[in-house]
């Protein structure tokens, strides 16, 4: 049998389900792709999944074939049936629904883009940067808030539900993972009475928890309209004059334009809308814990992203229309996606028909995954895919480097958002948020694992330590101002050494550098600047790769086919492991790069907070969000 689908052999009826490991089932989905090839297919628990590693194939099926590739797999452990039911946009069939409110959710996106998002990433990207500089400990809560109070903002033109929205996404998340909830793993017990099953009462108190929450959201954007029947966009009747009081978001414009939509209920569009600050509220604050891991971890780069920080915005702090002349910001936010998928799993499709594909048949209801992990490791495209390497966008003889710079890197249209016809909705929202929020933490602060800690990360080969990370940052005392000279800081990267060295010939100085161009290059110690393509070595050539037609890149002889050693097991890989993959909290010192600017963000942020911007988040249910038998936060374990 040729070598394009095979298969993980299994035990009867569970299939591979006892082979996966608890955490992290992309690296062995991973393994499995170098052993079986870059589309195989395995049974888990009764149903075939379909495993594919590589950006082509994907297109040619996702994409390509997207009439009989574009169902949604049911989700067991959920109340109502998420192909149906009309609540969750990603996760419904191809049905009217879901042509009604993906027309929705392109109108609202498009609206808000040419608004530029209504400024919402760069006004709580002070708040930000704020809780950063104040409270360096909590990192990981002002990440995950900003995205969420901007998301909220988005939804429903307040922050205030910030917390609540953070709360809808985890307990949904567990509602649809795989590793989460009991009913993926056992969908027989969804069938028994949920006096007898907590997993079922638990989904039953999530379902109606956020269908509350949804409800009362789209209730008060309608009140502060001042009526539920507010005019039309679309009417010639003057907009209440009250309207203007109100702020903007996808709820507003659904109250102004629902007769446009045909939804079943005004319910429909509250999901409509809820759905997208859910698919929001987490999401986009995975790359941004993964941007900070990778600073600490590959800090050779930093200088290069501080060096255009200071050169473009310089003192005043990143924005959005600042995207064409920030290639270099572009490219570490493509690689962290890169390096750190948020979905490594991706999105499953389910295929409504039988279909062959290079001559092999796959059976109709299967599930098939673009699995995101693989994809961007694909070794013919990608040199060391397991290193962080943001050059890759930036310099030519990379395979990926693609121009005009002022357009590319970007994550628009990025293979991580999907395929075909059912591709993320979100990319525009995500490449804002992400934009102003990392380049503005840049903008700040450098980030570096304390020294003491660089030995432990070296000697965590051994597992000799685990740290406490809120504790462990907290006893890294209060940012201190920068070094003098920022770039005779000591490098220190595991087991490697550092070493500056000029960028391609004819590269300008720092000062005289034009948006796009950056004057140097950190690389390791034992490698000069190549000219024409990188290649890996024969070594690294994995057979999944050697059936493929594209000529191998790397001439093995090249200094850059010297692959450095990471630690083992590696610190990166403490991830949640449940859909969306997101690291664990780690230590790290955040130093504050330039005294005057912590200032401004100070005074901007008494400025915002004293004109009302920055609010408390709100608690919805009795008890402090504890709630009773009726509504109320679940317990979350992730
Ligand atoms: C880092 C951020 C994000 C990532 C990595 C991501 C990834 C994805 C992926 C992989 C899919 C499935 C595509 C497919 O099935 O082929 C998807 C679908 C979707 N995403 Fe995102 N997403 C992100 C952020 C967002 C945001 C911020 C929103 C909205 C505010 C959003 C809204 C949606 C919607 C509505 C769909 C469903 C499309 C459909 O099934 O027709 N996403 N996303």
């Amino acid at each position: 049998m040729a070598p394009w689908i095979s298969w993980p052999c299994g035990y009867p009826l569970i299939g591979s389900v006892p082979d996966l490991p608890q955490k992290n089932s992309f690296l062995k989905f991973h393994e499995w792709g170098q052993k079986y090839g870059p589309i195989y297919q395995c049974n888990l628990a009764g149903t075939n999944h379909v495993w594919i590693s590589r950006d082509r194939i994907a297109k040619d099926l996702l994409a390509g074939r997207s009439a009989i590739y574009s169902d949604r797999p049911h989700i067991p452990a959920l109340e109502q049936d998420n192909r149906t039911s009309g609540q969750y946009l990603p996760l419904m069939s191809k049905n009217e629904k879901w042509t009604r409110q993906r027309k929705f959710a392109k109108q609202v996106m498009d609206t808000s883009a040419k608004a530029s998002f209504y400024n919402y990433p760069e006004l709580e990207s002070v708040r930000l940067l704020f809780e950063l500089m104040t409270d360096p400990a909590r990192y990981n809560h002002a990440l995950e808030s900003y995205i969420a109070r901007i998301t909220s903002r988005l939804a429903w033109g307040t922050p205030e539900p910030a917390d609540e929205l953070k709360q809808r996404a985890r307990e949904l998340l567990i509602g649809v993972s795989p590793s989460g909830a009991l009913g993926n793993k056992l969908p027989l017990v969804m069938k028994l009475p949920e006096k007898w099953i907590p997993a079922k009462a638990w989904e039953l108190r999530r379902s109606r928890t956020e269908k509350r929450f949804f409800q009362v959201m789209q209730d008060e954007v309608a009140q502060r309209l001042g009526s539920v029947d507010a005019p039309s966009m679309h009417d010639s009747r003057p907009i209440n004059p009250k309207t203007s009081d109100t702020p903007q978001s996808w709820t507003r414009q659904f109250l102004e334009t629902k007769s446009s939509w045909g939804f079943a209920s005004d319910l429909e569009g509250a999901y409509a809308v809820g759905m997208h600050g859910i698919a929001g509220a987490l999401t986009i604050a995975a790359p941004m814990q993964s941007f900070c891991l990778a600073m600490c971890h590959f800090p050779q780069y930093q200088h290069v992203l501080h060096e255009e920080i200071d050169r473009v915005p310089g003192d005043r702090m990143p924005r959005f229309s600042d995207m064409p002349d920030m290639p270099v910001l572009r490219a570490f936010i493509r690689e962290t996606m890169r390096w750190r998928p948020p979905v490594p799993t991706g999105i499953p499709h389910q295929l409504t028909q039988d279909d062959v594909y290079d001559g092999y048949h796959i059976p109709a209801g299967s599930v098939i995954h673009p699995l995101e992990w693989s994809i961007g490791r694909d070794p013919s495209i990608f040199f060391d895919p397991d290193a962080f390497n943001p050059l890759r966008w930036l310099e030519p003889q990379y395979p990926t480097y693609q121009e005009p710079l002022t357009k590319y890197p970007t994550i628009t249209g990025y293979s991580q958002f999907g395929y075909g016809r059912r591709t993320c909705q979100g990319m525009g929202v995500t490449e804002a948020d992400l934009f102003v929020g990392i380049g503005s933490i840049a903008w700040l602060f450098n980030m570096s694992i304390p020294d003491a800690d660089i030995d432990t990360a070296q000697s965590s080969q051994s597992g000799t330590q685990t740290t406490q990370p809120e504790q462990a940052v907290a006893e890294s005392g209060p940012p201190t101002p920068p070094s003098e000279n920022e770039s005779e800081r000591p490098l220190a990267v595991h087991d490697l050494t550092y070493k500056l060295l000029e960028a391609k010939q004819g590269a300008a100085s720092a000062t005289e550098a034009m948006p796009g161009q950056f004057p140097s290059v950190y690389l390791p110690d034992n490698v000069s600047i190549q000219h024409g393509l990188p290649t890996p070595p024969e070594s690294r050539r994995h057979s999944a790769v050697e059936e493929s037609t594209e000529a191998p890149f790397v001439d093995a002889k090249s200094p850059l086919a010297t692959t450095p050693l990471r630690p083992d097991p590696d610190p990166t890989l403490e991830y949640s492991s449940l859909l969306i993959a997101k690291p664990k909290p780690f230590k790290f010192d955040l130093t504050i790069r330039n005294q005057g600017r912590a200032d401004f963000v100070a005074r901007e942020w008494l400025n915002l907070k004293m004109e009302g911007e920055f609010g408390d988040s709100r608690v919805y249910w009795a008890g402090g969000n504890h709630g009773d038998a009726m509504y109320g936060w679940g317990e979350v374990t992730s």
